[in-house]
């Protein structure tokens, strides 16, 4: 039987930069208005509070301490990464380590070169321009972002037509720092002019119980040792997602203890949450189990798949998908969407004899 309804789709494009669909949801990656309430008081100051991401701290280290002891101005610095991994926070702390302001301002908020212009000519020396989501800027104002990188300076152009002139406008040196959940959207000549590339990788269990820790501190919120693990487990390699579900875990203590983050607290507090214990949400959740219970494990096409959620195919490819890809549980392939040994083991289930026999799906995808 072919189940795949749409062809082959492996062509998924979804990314967790893709549409804001996740940000309603507990483990959505994408910030929420009490987020950005939040984040601010949550953020560390310098580097060496900074958890996590020894890479990258290391080399930034070493740029910013270079350029502080030649008393310059730092390279340009490009962060790359999903949402929640820390980029605006490592702007802010770039800012800090040089002394220097900081501007903050985003691609989609710069349609017009002349948006640009208006900023860069108003930079103050040294100064920080953090621009998020790089990757979504008009292309004229990316043109015009060029030559002030490389060279400080700016084409104003006045007037329009055969009378159009350009005026040059000198820039004081700046530092660009740019963020992007997609880096290979963007246009080489653009890559080329940042100094300092860093690849934001999702965090280490043991890393977000030290996050979890620290915000904890901050927000004068009880916890030990294994409440932390236990909410560190189930946040998805998000240190956004684990200052989210360490409120909603400090409201469920509250109200239904004595305020302390356990690990039976947040147990109880994130199955109220429908967060497991791998920081699957229902919505995840449904998804593999629709594959596993009505299609076999797969293949299956997405289509059919997200009718059998009753979601849309665009919830299903860009808000439960990436995550089940990223954990090993689904696969998609040219033939549909398969689900890995792993899924049925993490929903208690047994794969039919067939697939066990290979010890795939009906692929013969993950030979044992
Ligand atoms: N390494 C870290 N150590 C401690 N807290 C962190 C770290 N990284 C991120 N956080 C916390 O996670 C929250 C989200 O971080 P931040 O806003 O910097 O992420 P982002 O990558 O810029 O997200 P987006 O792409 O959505 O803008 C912040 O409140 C910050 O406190």
């Amino acid at each position: 039987m072919n189940w795949d309804d749409t062809g082959p789709d492996d062509s998924a494009t979804a990314t967790p930069g893709g549409p804001d669909a996740s940000a309603e949801r507990l483990v959505g990656s994408v910030a929420d208005g009490e987020d950005t309430a939040v984040e601010a008081a949550l953020r560390p100051k310098d580097l060496g509070e900074f958890v996590g991401q020894p890479k990258v701290r290391e080399q930034l280290d070493l740029v910013l301490r270079a350029a502080r002891q030649r008393g310059a101005t730092a390279d340009h610095v490009l962060l790359s990464g999903a949402p929640g991994l820390g980029k605006t926070t490592l702007s802010m702390i770039i800012a800090a380590e040089m002394g220097a302001p900081i501007r903050i301002t985003s691609g989609p908020a710069i349609q017009h070169a002349g948006d640009l212009a208006a900023i860069l000519s108003s930079l103050q020396e040294g100064e920080v321009l953090f621009l998020d989501e790089i990757h979504r800027m008009s292309r004229p104002a990316e043109e015009m972002l060029y030559m002030a990188m490389e060279d400080f300076r700016v084409d104003v152009i006045v007037g329009k037509g055969p009378g159009a002139t350009a005026i040059p406008l000198e820039l004081p040196p700046f530092t660009l720092v740019g963020a992007t959940t997609r880096a290979g959207l963007l246009p080489p000549p653009l890559r080329d002019r940042f100094g300092f590339t860093a690849h934001m990788e999702f965090y280490e269990a043991e890393e977000l119980e030290r996050v979890l820790h620290r915000s904890a501190r901050l927000l004068d919120v009880s916890t030990d040792e294994a409440g932390a693990r236990e909410i560190a487990g189930r946040s998805r390699g998000t240190p956004r997602i684990a200052n989210r579900l360490l409120r909603r875990v400090r409201d469920y203590a509250q109200v239904k203890s004595d305020g302390v983050i356990t690990s039976e607290i947040a147990r109880q507090a994130l199955a109220v949450y429908e967060v497991d214990e791998r920081g699957l949400d229902r919505l995840d959740r449904a998804v593999l189990e629709s594959l596993l219970k009505l299609f076999n494990g797969g293949p299956v096409g997405l289509s059919t798949l997200a009718v059998a959620v009753g979601e849309e195919r665009e919830t299903v490819e860009e808000v439960a998908e990436p995550f089940l890809v990223r954990e090993g549980l689904l696969a998609r392939t040219p033939r549909g969407r398969v689900a890995t040994p792993a899924a049925w083991a993490h929903l208690n289930l047994t794969p039919p004899a067939s697939s066990r026999a290979n010890g795939s799906g009906q692929t013969g995808l993950f030979g044992m």
